[in-house]
């Protein structure tokens, strides 16, 4: 089964994961450390809430309790104690004026109104609307506060504040005063609660007994089943609830001391999480923003990584091709060190390239440079269909220069060789060290008569006395092979052959010389000149003169 190749990604791509793997988690982490936060101020609102009920609901008893203790002073009336209820209600009324509350009213053990401040006395009164506090008070001997009812003389909503009036230790009457709903609610708009909040008195049965809004339509309604349910099990509490016009709240409520009430307050859940909305939108913007400020730094910045690098593969191309190496400056350290690395291995490339195609000595192209140009050149001739001629050439005499002056000697004199040769050719010629004291020359567009020029002239340049130092060298002559293209042979290898052979027949006819290859006489293999060559060539040479 082929293995698939794993996908790369180009830097671009890895440092936006690179931001996205920063910024995420860090988004992560914020948003846990806020949702926590939130969790916990919504805790301490709730605890906070809790205090403020109790708060209220301490205050709606201080309130109660100022009623309560001016009617235990008035049940205490001597009017009472001698049953002169006429006079009692007066004083009743007399009382009222200081007293915040509705109206004074004192009943028998069933509830019968004696006395009432709203009517005169002696008037006919009903049985009171409070009957259920009245039995209340005649069976525990002590004061207590009634639940929401209906005023029986009044006929509206109201509560009542209802003390027992003793003769000994026996209940004979309950003296009452009413309170209406009104004052409760002026008493909850004193605690500055915040606007959208909604805070509530219930009685005892859970009915409102006051409401900071819409009480018109709830008052003496019950509350919300969860609310009710909570406030049966427990005196003081929070729950999630919805209230009884269906708006989604926190409820906190504690209950009074001194009655059954109970003090709630709604906290609108949509005002607390849209704060945690808040919150975290403004979390979210931030980070979006953050994120898209990173990921443009990190899109331009793998941009400018990717140009530098990509910038290197012209070089490195060039390189290869043994093209001049061009390394602009880059936008990173990193790829200006490849380049310049790039730059040294083309420089170690060409020395390297110039010392297998160069001789060391002279600096003259060797045989490895000399034959690739010689085989460009043969194509080129085929091509157009010129001559050219291989001049191959070796000094006479240079060994007794070693063996007499030494080799370094030696090696100057064939320095001196190398310049007079470049001197003499065309620069358009070609010269070449070939080894030992064998050079050679290609002459290009050049016929047999020019090549013999050429060759001539080589021989008398070449062999002309030589001055190293204060060595006079007299003795040093040239020996010249010619091969012209296309006559001597049509490859290469012939051709060199041919002309190597030539120079040897130009040696073996007395040195000093220059011969032409010729097609028909063959090079042998051995260095023995044949008699016969010998001959043929001393006569040619002659000729070409
Ligand atoms: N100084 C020096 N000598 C070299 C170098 N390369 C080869 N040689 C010597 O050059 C000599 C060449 O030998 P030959 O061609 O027989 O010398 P020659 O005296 O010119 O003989 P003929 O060609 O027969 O005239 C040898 O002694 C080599 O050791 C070099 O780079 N420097």
């Amino acid at each position: 089964m082929p293995l698939s190749r794993p996908v790369k990604h180009g830097a671009r791509y890895r440092l936006t994961w690179l931001v996205m793997a920063c910024v995420l988690p860090m988004l992560a982490l914020i948003t846990f450390i806020v949702i926590d936060q939130y969790r916990h101020d919504r805790e301490q609102l709730i605890q906070k809430s809790v205090l403020t009920t109790r708060a209220m609901a301490l205050t709606i008893d201080k309130d109660l309790g100022g009623v309560e203790t001016g009617l235990h002073a008035l049940a205490n009336s001597q009017y009472l104690k001698t049953g002169n209820l006429r006079a009692f209600h007066q004083q009743a009324k007399e009382v009222l004026r200081h007293l915040d509350a509705g109206n004074i009213y004192l009943t028998d053990a069933n509830g019968q109104q004696l006395i009432h401040t709203e009517r005169p006395y002696g008037a006919d009164l009903p049985v009171t609307g409070s009957l259920v506090t009245v039995r209340k008070v005649f069976a525990s001997g002590d004061s207590a506060v009634s639940d929401l009812f209906i005023g029986a003389i009044v006929r509206r909503p109201l509560v009542a504040v209802v003390v027992p009036a003793k003769r000994g230790d026996k209940v004979a009457y309950a003296l009452g005063a009413t309170v209406y709903p009104e004052r409760l609610s002026a008493t909850l708009a004193r605690q500055g609660l915040p606007p959208d909040w909604i805070a509530a008195i219930y009685d005892g049965g859970g009915h409102f007994i006051t409401r900071n809004r819409d009480i018109d339509k709830l008052l003496g309604k019950r509350g919300s089943a969860g609310l009710r349910e909570k406030m049966a099990s427990t005196r003081e509490g929070s729950l999630e609830n919805r209230t009884i016009d269906g708006t989604p709240v926190i409820a906190i409520f504690s209950r009074s001391t001194r009655s059954d009430w109970t003090i709630a307050i709604g906290i609108p859940k949509a005002k607390l999480n849209a704060e945690l909305w808040r919150r975290v939108a403004l979390i979210a913007i931030v980070t979006f923003f953050i994120l898209l400020g990173t990921l443009a730094l990190a899109w331009n910045l793998g941009g400018k990584i990717a140009r530098a690098i990509h910038a290197l593969i012209g070089p490195a191309l060039a390189l290869g091709r043994n093209e001049q190496v061009i390394v602009q400056p880059s936008y990173l350290k990193e790829t200006d060190e490849v380049g310049k690395a790039i730059e040294r291995a083309a420089d170690i490339l060409a020395h390297t390239r110039h010392q297998a195609y160069h001789d060391p000595l002279t600096g003259l192209p060797n045989r490895t440079l000399f034959n690739e140009i010689i085989a460009q050149q043969l194509a080129l001739c085929r091509r157009y269909g010129d001559s050219m001629a291989i001049l191959y050439i070796d000094l006479d005499g240079f060994k007794s220069v070693n063996d007499t002056h030494g080799h370094a000697v030696g090696d100057l004199l064939l320095l001196q060789v190398a310049a007079r040769l470049e001197l003499e050719v065309r620069r358009s010629d070609l010269v070449s060290r070939l080894g030992g004291d064998e050079f050679a020359t290609l002459l290009m567009n050049t016929d047999r008569s020019g090549a013999a020029t050429v060759a001539e002239k080589l021989v008398e340049v070449l062999s002309a006395p030589y001055q190293i130092g204060s060595i006079s060298l007299t003795h040093i002559s040239a020996s010249i092979g010619v091969a012209m293209y296309p006559e001597a042979g049509k490859d290469i290898e012939t051709l060199l052959q041919r002309a190597d052979y030539a120079m040897y027949l130009a040696k073996a006819a007395g040195k000093r010389h220059y011969a032409f290859a010729e097609a028909e006489i063959r090079p042998d293999v051995s260095d023995e000149v044949p008699e016969q060559d010998a001959a043929q060539l001393a006569h040619t040479d002659k000729s070409a003169y």
